[in-house]
């Protein structure tokens, strides 16, 4: 391995804490990209955006009506055709270019619409509605409100939405239409961003159906349906997924092959591959040595607890893509995904490792042979993010339904419990993990 980063030791079976806190620390946060504002939507703004000029950037009309200098009756001025660059005229056959009215004195009115840029010593704009012109002057009319128009009516000032240098979107930002619409008013064409990290998913086993009620001895997918926007929920973006059987070659092939799109602006290779099933070691499991005979690393190998213990966490030779290897339980998928794969996403996209709440429990949890993660549904939950907001510690019900291979439970869940081996009193306390639905 040449020039390749040095690679953590691996951290077999290890706690939920050691888990979270091993993958957060594998990944280091992704290079920030200049990128088009059409590509940015759902990405992390990398930067502060401030303001270049101030906003509005000058000071226009809020009405379709007349710019005006004093109270009143006016002299209409009317723009001057432009003489001095005859090929314009040329080219706007049927519309000459004008010099359109920079100042007003005294008593002098111009026409105007709204958002037309404001001459200047112009004190106020009168509406339409509210004005007569006649002969080249122009008289307040009966529908004029009295003692129209004020010093400064429908003129928007420039600067009044912000200065130059004001911070207008705050690095870390999860862009969104709002932020980009906000951006291309303010005249950017690019913003810097660090894109969501790129995930390819392998679904293995030869017994998944895709539709349909399976037959006794076949399952119906739990993955496909659900992981891209888990994963984008968790800050990832799934660009490829791919099913495989349970094939040793095919596996190798697709963890070793080199995704294309390397040569455009957006990158297309993905940082991380998310595998489900074939963790184990039965004769139809080959994660496990697909992973050695390609030279990848173990990160964390396996976790102490249930479900999801067979998981791994290993990164492919040469700094390249990180994979994380979900067991085929669909509850142990969603538990090692909370565990290894929300942090690692995290620590891609620049942020600090999800937080965990401390939760009272509503009901006792029996001793287990070991540590178990179960779903729990916690009422108001206030995550440490919002502190200011905590009243009092939350409680949190842990749910029925959480074998290995069931949903019923994690299908009502907002948090996965962490509880230990010899079990939680009624009213006691335990580790929450928030889902990202929370
Ligand atoms: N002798 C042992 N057997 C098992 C052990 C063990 O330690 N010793 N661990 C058990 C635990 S715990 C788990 S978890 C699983 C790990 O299984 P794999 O990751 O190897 O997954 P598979 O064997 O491929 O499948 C397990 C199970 O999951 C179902 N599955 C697979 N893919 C899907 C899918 N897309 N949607 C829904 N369900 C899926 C599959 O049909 C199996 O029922 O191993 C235990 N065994
Ligand atoms: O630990 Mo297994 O992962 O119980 O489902």
């Amino acid at each position: 391995m040449t020039d390749a980063t040095a690679l953590p030791p691996t951290v077999s079976h290890a706690t939920w804490d050691q888990a979270r806190t091993a993958a957060h620390a594998a990944a280091a946060p992704l290079p920030e990209q200049w990128l088009p504002l059409n590509e940015t939507l759902g990405e992390t703004l990398a930067q502060d955006v401030t303001a270049q000029t101030p906003l509005p950037h000058y000071s226009s009309s809020a009405m379709d009506g007349w710019a005006v200098n004093g109270s009143g009756p006016w002299e209409v001025v009317v723009p001057t055709p432009e003489e001095d660059d005859p090929r314009l005229t040329w080219a706007l056959t049927g519309h000459e270019p004008v010099e359109r009215v920079k100042s007003l004195g005294l008593n002098q009115a111009t026409a105007i619409v709204t958002g037309g840029l404001v001459p200047e010593g112009a004190t106020a704009v009168l509406r339409s509605e509210w004005g007569t012109e006649q002969d080249g002057q122009l008289v307040l009319n009966h529908d004029a409100a009295p003692g129209a128009p004020r010093p400064g009516d429908h003129i928007r000032p420039a600067g009044e939405e912000a200065s130059v240098g004001d911070v207008l979107l705050t690095a870390g930002a999860r862009l969104n239409p709002a932020h980009i619409a906000f951006a291309a008013v303010t005249g950017q064409d690019m913003l810097p961003v660090r894109r969501r990290p790129r995930v390819t998913l392998l679904l293995t086993g030869d017994e998944v159906d895709e539709a349909g009620l399976p037959e006794p001895g076949r399952v119906r997918d739990a993955f496909g349906p659900q992981l891209p926007q888990f994963v984008h929920m968790l800050g990832g973006q799934v660009d490829a997924v791919h099913r495989l059987g349970d094939d040793l070659e095919v596996l190798t092939e697709r963890l070793t092959v080199a995704e294309t799109g390397a040569e455009s602006v957006l990158d297309s290779r993905a940082q991380l591959i998310i595998t489900t099933g074939g963790t184990g070691g039965s004769s139809a499991d080959h994660l496990r040595t697909a992973l050695a005979d390609s030279g990848a690393h173990l990160i964390v190998d396996e976790l102490a607890l249930r479900p999801g213990h067979p998981a791994l966490l290993a990164r492919m030779p040469d700094d390249g893509p990180f994979v994380l290897g979900l067991p085929g339980n669909p509850l142990a998928a969603m538990s090692a995904l909370m565990l290894l794969g929300a942090p690692l996403l995290a620590a891609f996209g620049g942020a600090g490792l999800p937080p965990t709440v401390e939760v009272s429990l509503t009901r006792e949890v029996d001793a287990f042979k070991s540590v178990r993660l179960l779903p729990g549904l916690a009422a108001t939950l206030v995550s440490d993010a919002h502190p200011w907001a905590r009243s009092s510690a939350p409680s949190a019900a842990p749910l029925a339904y959480a074998g290995a291979n069931m949903m019923r439970g994690f299908s009502q869940a907002n948090v996965l419990l962490v509880i230990p081996a010899e079990g939680v009193p009624e009213g006691g306390t335990a580790v929450a993990v928030p889902l990202p639905w929370l």
